[in-house]
């Protein structure tokens, strides 16, 4: 199967999430112990209610009246603690999960190789820490809660209705069938057009982005006004999804109310009727209209947590997901006990490599590369001398074959081992955010501020560093973008040269540099060099001449390998390259 194509692992989304959630049962009883408690406090007001009514209020008697509104009052305080401490304890609960959860996910992201960021959207890994995650908080916050309290409210209120007046109850009965039918249909439609409703905005939001991204060429082109009618399709379709929104609300909002003034009118008739008859108090009549709240809002709040659950268990089962994909290069099992960085000896074992296995990239390749030979790999664009680089340096493992330093198979190293054997420096000096120090210090981080100074001054770069506002202190934003070009490789070679590995791969940068800053660079990257093995993806010929060896890399093969000269001499593909090369130099210099 193709890399791009590999889909992310089917997982029980809620059957995962109640593991994790498992160990925290205690604290889930705690909470189910202060629902009941409020919802029976709850339940009993209306009956504080009726006794007033019958007891105080028809028959005059003041002392009944106060002692009902007493106890009204000692409900009202239960009802406000309890509930308090159970939202607070599911929602703590709730908190904690989430928070395990985004640990868990950014520890897995970590774990991931190239090629896993490779084939998945970063968009929608993203997703799975934020939109994801916010759809799980909102059931956790309310979700159990509501569950629990509702039904307990829905069989506590039948009960007491029951026991207050079956004849009336029945007339209660009525009204169910169709506030039942009309909230499921309701839920079955309004589902649906949420759901186009959060596409649409989607719609929008990567159109709106695509055009910010693309503005330049959107003015050069003066696309605007075709751009304009494009946003203004996406924009009433979106228009649309929320009006037909806004149509359901106003029909079944207006009914369920509608439905509720019917109820209270058949209470009223029947009740009416059974007190002229003495059959029942004028009290449980009243009683009997302030319950069917919680009759009716139990259901309606019961068909909006099914939504919630059925969304966050998607949620969920997308998380889970992503959580249960491997790492394409995991750690060893037994790994080899090895005392790192190890020698630089390369060696690679007819290695084959494609990202997808069916399409390889790089063909039975046999090199061995002696500790401290710099060797330089050139080639047309799309030979395979990035992708030759990921394999020294274990971003991807060979489809066949073996990479080896220091005599180990890679497979059987501990990550943490190779990496201080190997370092990669990329194309682009890419730093964090934080100052230029902490910077260079990602390359050793209990390095002392002597250290780094001193690693600075041996590299050359210690005037620069210097010369900027605050020095070693400098702050720089994401990606440096306070640097330029030439000052973020510095600090990247900074970096790599207080890690101090035997095996060093550089991708050489192809942006072009003031030739002051191209000066220090290539001093820089001289001193960084020396002593270490290095493998260089070569971008300019100028620094070809100061290789031990070349190697030419065609279609996926080693064509050609040798020292410089020898290479210029043979008059293969490098000899023809280099003689391009000395032409358009001797042409600038004209
Ligand atoms: N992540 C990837 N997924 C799928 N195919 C890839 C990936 N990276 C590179 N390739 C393909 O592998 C082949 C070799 O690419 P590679 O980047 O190794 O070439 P290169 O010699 O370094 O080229 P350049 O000089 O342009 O950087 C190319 O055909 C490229 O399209």
């Amino acid at each position: 199967m193709s890399e791009e194509v590999r889909a992310m692992p089917r997982v029980n989304g809620l059957a995962a999430a109640l593991r994790m959630l498992a160990p925290r049962w205690p604290m889930l009883l705690l909470a189910t112990a202060a629902i009941v408690v409020f919802t029976a406090a709850s339940l009993a007001r209306p009956l504080a209610i009726q006794h007033a009514l019958d007891e105080g209020v028809a028959k005059g008697d003041r002392a009944e009246l106060v002692q009902a509104c007493l106890a009204f009052g000692a409900l009202l305080l239960l009802v406000y603690v309890f509930q308090g401490l159970s939202t607070w304890i599911v929602n703590r609960v709730g908190q904690d999960f989430l928070y395990d959860l985004r640990m868990r996910l950014f520890e897995h992201y970590q774990r991931m190789s190239l090629a896993f960021f490779g084939r998945e959207n970063a968009g929608r890994l993203v997703a799975r820490m934020t939109s994801d995650v916010t759809t799980v908080n909102d059931v956790l916050n309310n979700g159990f809660l509501v569950v629990v309290q509702s039904l307990l409210t829905l069989a506590g209120a039948t009960v007491i209705l029951l026991t207050l007046s079956v004849r009336l109850s029945l007339a209660v009965a009525l009204i169910l069938p169709p506030l039942i039918v009309a909230t499921a249909i309701f839920r079955v439609y309004s589902n649906r057009a949420y759901n186009r409703v959060r596409e649409r905005i989607a719609d929008v939001m990567v159109h709106m982005q695509e055009t910010f991204s693309g503005l330049r060429v959107v003015q050069a082109f003066a696309r605007e006004q075709k751009n304009r009618e494009r946003f203004g399709e996406i924009n009433e379709r979106n228009f649309e999804a929320n009006v037909s929104t806004v149509k359901l609300s106003s029909l079944y909002f207006p009914f369920v109310e509608w439905l509720r003034g019917a109820a209270i009118g058949l209470i009223l008739y029947f009740g009416g009727r059974q007190v002229a008859g003495d059959a029942v108090t004028v009290g449980t009549v009243a009683a009997f209209v302030f319950y069917l709240e919680f009759i009716f809002q139990p259901i309606q709040n019961l068909s909006q947590v099914f939504d919630m659950v059925q969304s966050a268990n998607a949620a969920l089962g997308k998380i889970f997901g992503v959580l249960a994909v491997e790492p394409d290069v995991p750690e060893p099992e037994r790994p080899a006990r090895v005392q790192p960085p190890l020698e630089g000896r390369i060696a690679l074992e007819g290695v084959t490599f494609g990202y997808d296995p069916d399409r390889p990239v790089l063909r039975e390749i046999d090199l061995v590369i002696e500790p401290g030979q710099h060797v330089m790999l050139v080639g047309p664009t799309g030979a395979g001398k990035s992708t030759l680089a990921k394999l020294i340096t274990r971003m991807y493992d060979p489809t066949a074959g073996t990479v080896r330093i220091g005599g180990y198979d890679l497979r059987t190293l501990r990550l943490a081992d190779l990496r201080r054997t190997v370092t990669m420096v990329p194309q682009e000096g890419f730093l964090f955010t934080g100052t230029i120090r902490e910077n260079i210090l990602f390359g050793k981080p209990g390095a002392s501020d002597a250290e780094v100074r001193a690693a600075c001054e041996r590299l050359g770069i210690d005037g620069f560093i210097r010369s900027l506002p605050n020095g070693y202190e400098t702050l720089v934003s994401f990606r440096g973008s306070r640097l330029s070009a030439g000052e973020k490789q510095l600090v990247s070679i900074a970096r790599a040269f207080l890690a101090d590995p035997p095996v060093l791969v550089l991708d050489e940068a192809t942006s072009s540099l003031d030739p002051h800053t191209e000066e220090q660079v290539e001093q820089a990257l001289r001193t960084l060099l020396e002593g270490r093995t290095s493998v260089v993806i070569a971008h300019r010929l100028s620094t070809a001449e100061h290789a031990d060896r070349v190697l030419v890399v065609d279609g996926g093969r080693i064509v050609e390998d040798g020292r410089h000269d020898e290479l210029v001499r043979r008059g293969g593909y490098f000899a023809a390259l280099y003689r391009q090369w000395v032409a358009g130099r001797a042409a600038k210099t004209a």
